[in-house]
């Protein structure tokens, strides 16, 4: 066929220069969804993103369509200039595969602490007063990074907190940068604005706070390699193997320094914004469903717990019904409802419509989430339906990457590495806090009366963070007798 006759995904008219930028809104994913709704393109919508040609996925057909089907010509992720900047230019490096799923004795320490803060912080804020739950379960997931990442046992505890507190803010710097508009992204041409704009030389700027930052913690490591003392292998330690290993192979692909620390920063950078934001909307979803809270809590404290911490008191029924919970937040929530944006690199034909070369590609996988008609009550929280014989079973559905009306991690070759990691991360302290403390909204708000939006960007915390009364119950009083 002619240059002519390929069909064209529909698009909606922009303004001239700005293409469709003002359409994408502070909630890209909502506005997203009603644009393609609005155009009868839910499976592909065309977009000009400033000088940037563009197409959104918002159905469970073009997902499949895009990470599985054309996987090949989709898997590339595009040029983003602050991204560049932060990630040592080496943005599309090999990934090596890493034992994420590890790192529980991290993990408990982490839970432990998190629950000794808001015990601290229930007892201290009176009767009634209401605790950050949000701010403490930040802690927790940056806490969980950095001890994956850079190890226990090398620094002093304070330390090892300053340091925390180090990379939490240059994590929150991060995050401004890249969910932030850079000019150059969406016009090349002008990527000088960017120098007006200050994005640059601020993206430069935390740049070298991070490589300093990670240059200190990998030659902490260089120094003193596991093996002889006693502490645990962290994620350090396991890319400097893996180093050396490359090096004895010589396959001609050499893990150099900076791709550790390009490696380090993702890890920071994609681990501890999406493990919070699970944590924040599963905590929100269950305080406004107190019937699944009760169930939940029901099913935990019945399983005997064996420490008050909570870490391991999960037994497989409840596992069951704690997952359900987490995947029916994960399916109404996706942390990252837009994915990260692919690039695509030859022309495809993808359901009909021509795609070319160059384009930019978003997936939504919070529509497809809500996708009705792969859904029953897509927009009702109900866990019940991951159980099998449940009413409105879906319990087939999972998000490994099979079935695309489920995609919060993504899904074929560009799927989470973090997964598993994320996932125990989120469900070990879901437990603990569900487990050990009765939950209430401050003042006698009724449960509806939880405010449930999104922060505007490209990831979506809660727009108010989520302040809650904790009445902790005591294991070690009547409840045990
Ligand atoms: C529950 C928590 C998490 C969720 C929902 C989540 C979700 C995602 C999503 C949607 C993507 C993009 C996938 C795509 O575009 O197809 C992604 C990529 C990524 N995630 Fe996660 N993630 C989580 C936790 C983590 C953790 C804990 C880590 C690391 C410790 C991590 C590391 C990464 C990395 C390195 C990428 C980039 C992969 C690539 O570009 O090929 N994630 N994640």
């Amino acid at each position: 066929a002619g240059r002519n006759t390929r069909r064209l995904p529909p698009s909606h008219r922009g303004l001239p220069l700005i293409g469709n930028l003002h359409q994408v809104g502070a909630l890209p994913h909502r506005a997203l969804r009603a644009l393609a709704s609005s155009h009868g393109a839910l499976d592909l919508l065309r977009l000009r993103l400033g000088q940037v040609p563009a197409v959104v996925a918002s159905s469970p057909a073009a997902a499949a369509a895009l990470m599985r089907e054309h996987y090949g010509a989709f898997a590339t992720r595009p040029y983003f200039r602050t991204a560049e900047i932060l990630t040592y230019g080496l943005q599309d490096l090999r990934r090596p595969v890493t034992p994420l799923q590890a790192f529980n004795p991290v993990r408990e320490r982490e839970v432990a602490a998190l629950v000794r803060t808001i015990r601290k912080l229930a007892s201290s804020s009176g009767c009634g007063g209401a605790v950050d739950v949000s701010k403490a379960l930040y802690g927790y997931a940056n806490g969980v990074i950095c001890r994956a990442v850079s190890g226990t046992g090398r620094l002093s505890r304070e330390e090892e907190e300053r340091r925390s507190e180090l990379f939490r803010e240059l994590i929150e710097e991060n995050t401004a940068l890249l969910g932030g508009f850079c000019v150059g992204d969406y016009f090349p041409s002008l990527a000088w604005a960017d120098a007006l704009s200050g994005a640059g030389a601020r993206a430069w700027r935390n740049f070298r706070r991070w490589d300093e930052l990670l240059e200190k913690v990998v030659q902490e490591h260089e120094a003193r390699r596991v093996g002889d003392g006693d502490e645990e292998e962290d994620f350090v330690d396991v890319l400097l193997a893996l180093q050396a290993a490359e090096r004895r192979d010589d396959d001609g692909f050499e893990l150099t320094r900076d791709a550790i620390k390009s490696l380090l920063a993702d890890m920071f950078a994609a681990g501890t914004e999406t493990s919070f934001i699970v944590l924040e909307w599963a905590m929100s979803e269950l305080v406004r469903n107190p019937r699944t809270m009760h169930k939940l809590q029901h099913e935990l404290r019945r399983d005997a717990p064996t420490d008050a911490a909570g870490a391991n008191a999960v037994g497989p029924t409840t596992a069951t019904y704690l997952r359900a919970v987490v995947k029916e937040t994960l399916r109404l929530h996706p942390p990252v409802p837009l994915l990260l944006p692919r690039e695509c690199m030859r022309d495809t034909t993808v359901l009909g419509f021509h795609v070319a070369r160059g384009t930019r590609v978003f997936i939504n996988a919070w529509a497809v989430g809500r996708d009705p008609a792969s859904w029953s009550a897509p927009e009702e929280f109900r866990p019940e339906r991951f159980l099998a014989g449940e009413d409105i079973s879906e319990e087939e559905v999972d998000f490994l990457g099979a079935h695309f009306q489920f995609v919060p991690f993504g899904a074929g070759r560009r799927v989470c590495p973090g997964m598993q990691f994320g996932l125990a991360t989120v469900e070990l302290a879901l437990a603990s806090l569900v487990r050990l403390f009765d939950w209430e909204l401050p003042g006698g708000a009724a449960p509806g009366e939880l405010d449930m939006e999104e922060a505007p960007g490209l990831t979506t915390p809660k727009r108010v963070p989520l302040r809650l009364v904790a009445k902790p119950i005591g294991w070690e009083g009547e409840e045990r007798a």
